[in-house]
């Protein structure tokens, strides 16, 4: 599949309907995604990335209709990760001397997936690639989200390949801002800031500050993943700008399991507090066992404040929550409250525990969390109201 995007620009990539997880199981990709490749035609031709290697014959076969593949000039690889350069061993079977361009540590994470000496053009911030009457600049972006990646700037077109950034897992015939559903459009962009780019919002916000000072005309930014933005680039950059400034909503998620629900009891009694408290306060509950990682975790970075829950089992936590702990640590929230919760036999070890981990994680512990014996009776749910409503008011 191939379409023209403008009148220098195709787009020649796969829609992945199918794809629910990506990165392994890390992230769930409810609506598909598509791993966009574009071919740029001046009086040079270049190829701006590939797509993930189970598409590497149909993609090359799609080149194929739109251009003589030994007129390629040249293929930028913004990112080394597999589902951009997968079809470069086909593509390059084909074209083995072509030229690739990219960042000095794209040579390494290349060269330590395919183990093959390609003929590697590494660039620089500012470095050109001209097309004759256009020129390719190229933009190092490194940890948005690898240390390789990069993104390029087509002068004359005015479109911005942004690679990973402004992307979307996100699968439509449109591919385009305008003609798809906003909100699932929007609901899509912010689970990928969420769980891509969080980690690495001090260099988004740098990355956005150098893009604002080169002072270029900006009509469209193409990501390698979802669909183009055209309608008004600069929102989603605005948007951008808005959630890698430790974003936070009136929102306060709690995340727990539980094995006889008294921890599940516990969570609903001490969210009953929050809301007598705080109507204004959106309150969301996940039994993390039965609830999707990704949004979960868009969730937390949605939320002022978190609470985490779990019973105690042989002298720690449950392994569900153990795995949501390691998930949001890695995500480097900043400017989030938290503390924790759980229902225990004898030894009640369950909230120290996640006390600790939550510290870890970089959160900001309000008080040294609440353990409860047993299953709550009515007593053990007024307290847990009790410290519900404590916890919100403490957060100011
Ligand atoms: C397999 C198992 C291991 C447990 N280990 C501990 C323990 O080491 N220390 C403790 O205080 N309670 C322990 N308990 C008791 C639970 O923490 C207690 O039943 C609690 O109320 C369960 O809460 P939940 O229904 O939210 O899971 C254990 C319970 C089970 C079923």
């Amino acid at each position: 599949m191939s379409f023209s995007v403008t009148r220098n620009v195709s787009w020649v990539g796969k829609i992945d309907w199918e794809l629910r997880k990506f990165h392994g199981e890390e992230y769930t990709t409810a609506r598909g995604s598509s791993y966009n490749s574009y071919l740029v035609r001046g009086e040079k031709t270049v190829l701006v990335d590939t797509v993930w290697s189970p598409y590497d014959r149909a993609f090359v076969q799609d080149l194929e209709r739109l251009v003589d593949l030994q007129k390629i000039d040249a293929v930028v690889v913004n990112h080394a990760e597999v589902d951009h350069s997968g079809a470069l061993p086909e593509l390059l079977s084909r074209i083995p001397d072509v030229p690739l361009y990219c960042s000095k540590n794209a040579v390494k994470s290349l060269t330590g997936y395919y183990h093959k000496d390609w003929n590697f053009q590494v660039v620089r911030t500012g470095d050109k690639f001209s097309l004759g009457n256009m020129d390719l600049v190229f933009i190092e972006a490194p940890m948005l989200h690898w240390p390789d990646s990069m993104f390029c700037y087509l002068t004359e077109a005015n479109v911005l390949f942004s690679n990973d950034a402004f992307g979307q897992h996100y699968a439509s015939e449109f591919m385009y801002d305008d003609l798809v559903d906003p909100c699932e459009l929007f609901d899509e962009a912010l689970k990928y800031y969420a769980n891509i780019l969080t980690p690495f919002s001090p260099s988004v916000r740098k990355k956005i500050d150098e893009l604002k000072s080169m002072n270029v005309p900006l009509d469209l930014i193409c990501p390698s993943h979802g669909v183009i933005w055209r309608s008004r680039p600069m929102n989603i950059v605005e948007k951008y700008e808005e959630w890698a400034d430790d974003y936070q909503e009136d929102q306060i998620t709690l995340l727990y399991d539980t094995m006889w629900n008294a921890t599940r009891v516990m969570a609903e009694a001490i969210a009953e507090g929050i809301r007598a408290a705080s109507p204004s306060t959106e309150v969301k509950l996940y039994n993390i066992a039965r609830s999707d990682r990704t949004v979960m975790v868009t969730d937390v970075f949605r939320s002022k404040a978190v609470l985490v829950g779990s019973s105690t089992i042989n002298n720690g936590i449950l392994s569900s929550v153990a795995g949501i702990l390691e998930e949001i640590r890695g995500m480097k929230f900043k400017q989030k409250k938290a503390a924790a919760f759980g229902s225990y036999g004898w030894s009640g070890e369950s909230v120290k525990l996640i006390t600790q981990r939550l510290r870890e994680g970089g959160f900001e512990i309000v008080n040294d969390g609440f353990k409860l014996l047993w299953q709550p009776g009515e007593e053990g749910r007024e307290q847990c109201r009790k410290w519900g409503r404590e916890f919100v008011n403490s957060l100011g």
